[in-house]
């Protein structure tokens, strides 16, 4: 028999529920839009692209180098993507391995007490500020160069000499050319520079280079006009204006059509910190590709950066100086103010010695003074560093000091030693080698326009200052893991002994009245005392940052709180 069909149940409601719904579906989607508000959500509709209008001047150009960034965004993502594969694989690799070693019956667990063993271990590999890393990140440049451009500050080219790095360079293989700048021609007087490029292309080529420190955006090509007015225009237009690039960019793409590369001619760009690569690079290319700036060590990584069709420069970190240098080298030449393993005073007091007493005065515009710490009281005074109460900074006074030293503004100038010796590791064929492929008379004719066009300051103008000759650097990984904890080590408990010793060194009235000026003690009163090592930023950060547990801390943004049963 035939079962009759049950009716379906109606889904009509009273009209006071279906409001009540319907409100209360609207509130939900009020509620959750103020907070995408609130959040800053993105707005409804993504910006359209308007693209670059016809009318726009150097329209093909612009297209071509945003088509360039994209080109490299995209390789900058496929690195990161290939280096988290990486990761976990290896991550995996490790837990099965771990995985092994427990015999629990629960699969899961351990693989969560897995990762939280790892992540502390995870923490110090990366660390890009760490020698290793700089010194592994040279040694990269280095592989993948043709050609390795030397940057040397004009104003102590001998000292930013590394022979590590020019050996490394002439024993890797591959026909590697190395090439020598002068950077900074603009601080140095002219017949020095003149003398320089005679005394160092007996061994490389070299090519005098003044670098623009006036490109300050990222997208938009630096001026190539110059602008001869007023006089303020005129310095503007000195600081902005790059020298030595058109003839440093004509030697390279000359040798990159000479050697029929099918590939992009690779020019890895090294040096000691600040002797202006990024500024080079940056003035080559015609915006601001790399960071530059007076800090120290500013550049961590290589970086690749397209000039020209057939030439392609890498920045790279500065070379790491190596700790037997003389401490004047150093103070100029390696990274141990600022990571704190010698005190800015120190490094003052250093140079000082190494310069005329008249001639600083005279630099300086600071009336005489005894010892460097009354100069640097004086010098605080003079450009206005004060602490509470009107005391000179001294401190500050000492940053700016080394700043200038290795920055872009004080001139000073060393003599170029007039007999000549070929280092060990060069011989004359060597040089010949070295020399072969280069267009040198084009080279020659270009240093001599970049001369021209430079305005160097006079031999008066220009402090005089004696160079301690090349520095030593350290190119080997491991030479820089095995002194990275010695050097902390040792600057700590021998810091005493050398202080003493340089003391004693220091002429008689250095050591006296160094307490004797009212102000200087009073403002340097405590800094002299203070140790020497007083910074790792690192670790300092991590013992400083106040951890808050309290509930305060908790409520704040999306903090779980396991004690309560929400259920
Ligand atoms: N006057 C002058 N200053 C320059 C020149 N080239 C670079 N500088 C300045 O020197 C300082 C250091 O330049 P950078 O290009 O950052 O040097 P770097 O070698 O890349 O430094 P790191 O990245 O720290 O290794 C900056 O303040 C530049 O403005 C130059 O030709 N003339």
């Amino acid at each position: 028999m035939k079962r009759p069909k049950l009716k379906k149940a109606s889904k009509r409601v009273s009209c006071s529920k279906r409001y009540k719904i319907q409100k209360k579906v609207k509130d939900h989607t009020r509620k959750l839009r103020k907070e995408l508000k609130k959040k800053g959500g993105a707005s409804k509709r993504p910006k359209k692209d308007l693209g670059v209008p016809n009318s726009a001047p150097f329209k093909e150009e612009v297209l071509r180098e945003a088509e360039q960034r994209r080109q490299e965004i995209d390789e900058i993502k496929d690195k990161k993507k290939q280096a988290k594969k990486v990761e976990r694989a290896q991550k995996r690799k490790r837990e099965k391995v771990t995985g092994k070693k427990e015999t629990e019956p629960k699969a899961k667990k351990p693989l969560q007490e897995v990762v939280v063993v790892e992540q502390p271990e995870k923490e110090p590999g990366p660390d890009k500020g760490s020698k290793q890393y700089l010194c592994s990140e040279l040694n990269k440049v280095i592989d993948a160069s043709d050609v390795v451009i030397e940057v040397l500050d004009a104003r102590d080219p001998m000292g930013c000499r590394c022979p590590q790095l020019e050996e490394a360079v002439l024993k890797r293989g591959g026909n590697k050319k190395l090439l020598l700048v002068l950077s900074k021609i603009d601080l140095v007087p002219k017949e020095n520079v003149e003398k320089w490029i005679q005394c160092l292309q007996l061994e490389f080529p070299v090519v005098a280079f003044k670098a623009s420190q006036q490109i300050q955006d990222k997208t938009v090509r630096a001026r190539k006009s110059r602008i001869v007015a007023s006089n303020e225009v005129l310095d503007r237009s000195r600081a902005a204006a790059c020298s030595g690039n058109g003839c440093l960019s004509e030697f390279l793409s000359s040798y990159a059509t000479k050697t029929e590369n099918e590939a992009q001619l690779k020019v890895g760009v090294v040096g000691f910190p600040n002797v202006g690569k990024s500024s080079l690079i940056n003035s080559m290319k015609g915006i601001l590709a790399c960071n530059a700036g007076v800090k120290r060590g500013i550049t961590k990584s290589m970086q690749e950066v397209h000039i020209l069709k057939n030439v392609k420069l890498i920045d790279s970190p500065g070379i790491m100086a190596a700790p037997s240098n003389p401490p004047a080298s150093m103070a100029l030449r390696s990274l141990q103010v600022e990571e704190g393993g010698v005190s800015a005073h120190e490094a003052v007091r250093t140079l000082l010695k190494q310069c005329d007493h008249s001639q600083i005065m005279l630099q300086y515009n600071v009336p005489d003074f005894r010892n460097s710490l009354e100069f640097l009281t004086l010098l605080a005074k003079k450009r206005g560093y004060l602490q509470k109460g009107g005391i000179p900074n001294a401190e500050q006074a000492s940053t700016a000091f080394l700043d200038d030293w290795t920055g872009a503004k004080l001139s000073y100038h060393c003599k170029a030693s007039e007999n000549h010796d070929l280092p060990d590791y060069m011989s004359a064929a060597v040089v010949a080698e070295m020399q072969t492929g280069w267009d040198l008379n084009s080279l020659k004719t270009g240093n001599e326009g970049t001369l021209k066009d430079v305005k160097c300051p006079s031999q008066a103008g220009s402090i005089g200052l004696t160079s301690k000759g090349p520095t030593a650097g350290l190119l080997r990984v491991e030479d820089v893991t095995e002194e990275k904890p010695l050097l902390r080590v040792v600057e700590i408990s021998v810091r005493k002994p050398a202080d003493a010793a340089s003391e004693s060194a220091e002429q008689n009235d250095e050591n006296q009245p160094e307490q004797t000026p009212e102000e200087a003690t009073e403002a340097l009163g405590t800094q002299a005392e203070e140790p020497p090592i007083k910074r790792n930023p690192g670790r300092v950060q991590f013992e400083s940052v106040p951890i808050d547990m309290s509930g305060s801390a908790a409520s704040t943004g999306d903090a779980y709180d396991f004690n309560t049963d929400f259920n």
